[in-house]
């Protein structure tokens, strides 16, 4: 046996009207929407015009918008305002007629998110009028109605609590923001709120005020947009301050001229966070309540070329207008940067034009490259800082990788191009480029070595002596990975307690015990005579005390028990340096 549905009316009109948009505010948009598709059925040659009364102006708190469209016999009024989700607006086999806003057959039921009874006063040229009341619990009227001119007139009877979404204020709010833009002439209480240009059309200063005006920023320039598959125009406006990449920032998109919504989410690829779009589209599609825009093979193609526009805008001024791209890029750089770690074309714009830290100041990579030859990075801000000094004075360059994506953007431009040669400068590298000392020297140090080494040894540091680069740096804490993992080891082992203390001795005995070292600089005469010290004592208040001070310079953690070899080896040095009581 074959049945059809049953449909509960209240439950889908209240569906319809309460449940599928988000704000009583869209009314405007449909009623709006509904009049200029009749004016639209009349042809290209018929000069509409739609007017709006506000409750303040009708005086009885309703709300009335009239049209000259198209209007409708009583045999349509019955089929189309009574039949939810039927629709003039789609051909005999269902498909949205193109030149129409309105598809879905369910707009006008959006009125009573505000209205309690909707009035339908409306003639078709060569028909008599007719008048058609729905009510909020589906019921609904037909009479004659008195005669009019060919048009429609709707008039809403507000709902208790929504009055003032049909005072005069309201609804120029509302009729200017998703109408201004249309083709047809649309007035509020006799004040005409549609403009002729589209926005983006406008001359440059204008263009910059209207986005200072609507989207409430005064934009760093303004790219065109044309994607004639989605008959799509506008205008992308760059962000004048740096944003966080993870805020989603909707754009203004209208459809037909009418705002769609303007907070649209998927028009721009995500690393485009930069720009924030109006743009007009006659071919995208929007989702029943009018608020998203369908996610289709379209709306992909259409992000895709917008995304080549502001790609090509960047290209173009990295050509024309090297130091405004420079100050984009100061702006914007996360967002450049997280874009070149997969487009080859961004990243070529990284090297060239994005200036990063090293140790010989700011300087693209392009330039260190020609400078240097060699890419060296340090891949971490603290190793960075550590190596940083030491590695100018052997004029050694190196570029601090330790800022977010910088590393992997280097890696990955070596990869690209066979040219660039990329290379990670790890804190043991340098110790090559630190000199041994002949063997009298050494052994002549040797007692003072293993003096210095005593006063280290319980915290965990080795003490050799090099000569090196530059000579004004007495002493360098240098860190290996392995020395770096051990001494995360060795804190936790300090906390934990006896069982898992067990553990971690285990498994200490795997680790390689690859020690910091301290390196006590032989060019730098302090260090020469603190090592010709016949004082131990004070020698070793010395050497404690360059400890600190190189863990400090190499921004190293200063763990508790540094810290208290810091405060003795210093108040033990002022001990000394301070004349006694009886002298
Ligand atoms: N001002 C008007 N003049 C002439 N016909 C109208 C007017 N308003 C509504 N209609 C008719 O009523 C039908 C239903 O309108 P409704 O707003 O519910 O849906 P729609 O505009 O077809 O589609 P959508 O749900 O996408 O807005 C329309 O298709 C149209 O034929």
């Amino acid at each position: 046996m074959s049945n059809t549905f049953q449909v509960d009316l209240r439950g889908i009109v209240d569906l319809l009207s309460h449940h599928l948009y988000a704000s009583p505010r869209v009314y405007a948009r449909e009623l709006l929407q509904n009049a200029v598709d009749a004016i639209t059925a009349l042809g290209p040659g018929h000069e509409g015009v739609v007017t709006i009364v506000s409750s303040g102006a009708t005086g009885d708190g309703s709300l009335r918008i009239d049209d000259n469209g198209i209007g409708l016999t009583e045999a349509q009024v019955h089929e189309l305002l009574a039949t939810i989700g039927r629709s003039s607006k789609r051909d005999e086999l269902g498909f949205a007629r193109h030149e129409f806003l309105g598809q879905f057959g369910i707009g006008l039921l959006s009125c009573f998110l505000v209205a309690d009874e909707i009035r339908v006063h409306t003639r078709r040229a060569d028909a008599a009028p007719v008048l058609w009341i729905g009510y909020s619990d589906g019921r609904y009227d037909v009479r004659p109605g008195a005669d009019r001119e060919p048009g429609t007139t709707v008039t809403l009877l507000p709902r208790r609590g929504a009055e003032q979404f049909l005072t005069s204020e309201s609804v120029t709010e509302l009729a200017t923001d998703y109408g201004s833009l249309l083709p047809v002439r649309v007035e509020v209480d006799g004040r005409k709120v549609t403009v002729g240009t589209l926005p983006w059309e406008l001359p440059h200063e204008s263009r910059l005020a209207y986005a200072e005006r609507t989207l409430g920023f005064r934009p760093f320039d303004v790219i065109e947009l044309d994607v004639p598959g989605a008959g799509l125009t506008g205008a992308a406006f760059v962000l004048p301050t740096p944003v966080n990449p993870a805020t989603r920032g909707g754009h203004r998109v209208y459809l037909k001229r009418m705002l769609l919504s303007e907070s649209i989410e998927g028009l721009l690829p995500e690393w485009a966070f930069f720009a924030r779009c109006v743009v007009d589209s006659t071919e995208l599609r929007p989702t029943a309540s009018r608020e998203a825009l369908y996610d289709d093979g379209m709306l992909a193609e259409t992000r895709e070329a917008i995304a080549d526009q502001l790609r090509g805008w960047l290209v173009r001024l990295s050509a024309t207008d090297p130091r405004r791209l420079a100050a984009f890029l100061r702006i914007h750089h996360l967002g450049v940067k997280a874009l070149a770690l997969h487009d080859d074309e961004m990243l070529r714009l990284v090297e060239q034009w994005y200036p990063m830290q090293t140790n010989m100041g700011e300087v693209t990579l392009a330039e260190f490259r020609s400078r240097h030859g060699v890419l060296r990075y340090a891949a971490t801000d603290d190793e960075f800082r550590q190596l940083a000094a030491v590695a100018a004075a052997q004029d050694v360059g190196l570029i601090n990788g330790g800022y977010v994506y910088d590393a992997e953007l280097i890696q990955r431009l070596a990869v690209l191009d066979p040219e660039v040669r990329a290379e990670k400068l790890d804190p043991t590298d340098l110790t090559t480029r630190f000199t041994a000392l002949d063997t009298e020297t050494e052994l002549l140090l040797r007692p003072f070595l293993a003096a210095a080494q005593r006063r280290l040894d319980k915290l965990g540091c080795e003490v050799v002596v090099r000569a090196f680069d530059p000579v004004t740096l007495p002493a360098l804490y240098l860190v290996s990975r392995e020395a770096a993992f051990h001494d995360e080891f060795t804190a936790s082992r300090d906390q934990a307690d006896d069982l898992w203390g067990g553990v971690l001795d285990a498994l200490a005995r795997t680790v390689p015990a690859d020690r910091p070292q301290l390196v006590l600089n032989h060019r730098n005469p302090l260090i020469r005579r603190v090592a010709a010290l016949g004082d131990a004592e004070l020698a070793g208040l010395a050497v404690e005390s360059l400890y600190g001070q190189a863990l400090l310079l190499g921004h190293h953690p200063i763990r508790p028990a540094d810290a208290a070899l810091l405060t003795t080896s210093f108040l033990g040095l002022l001990d000394r340096a301070v004349p006694g009581e009886e002298s």
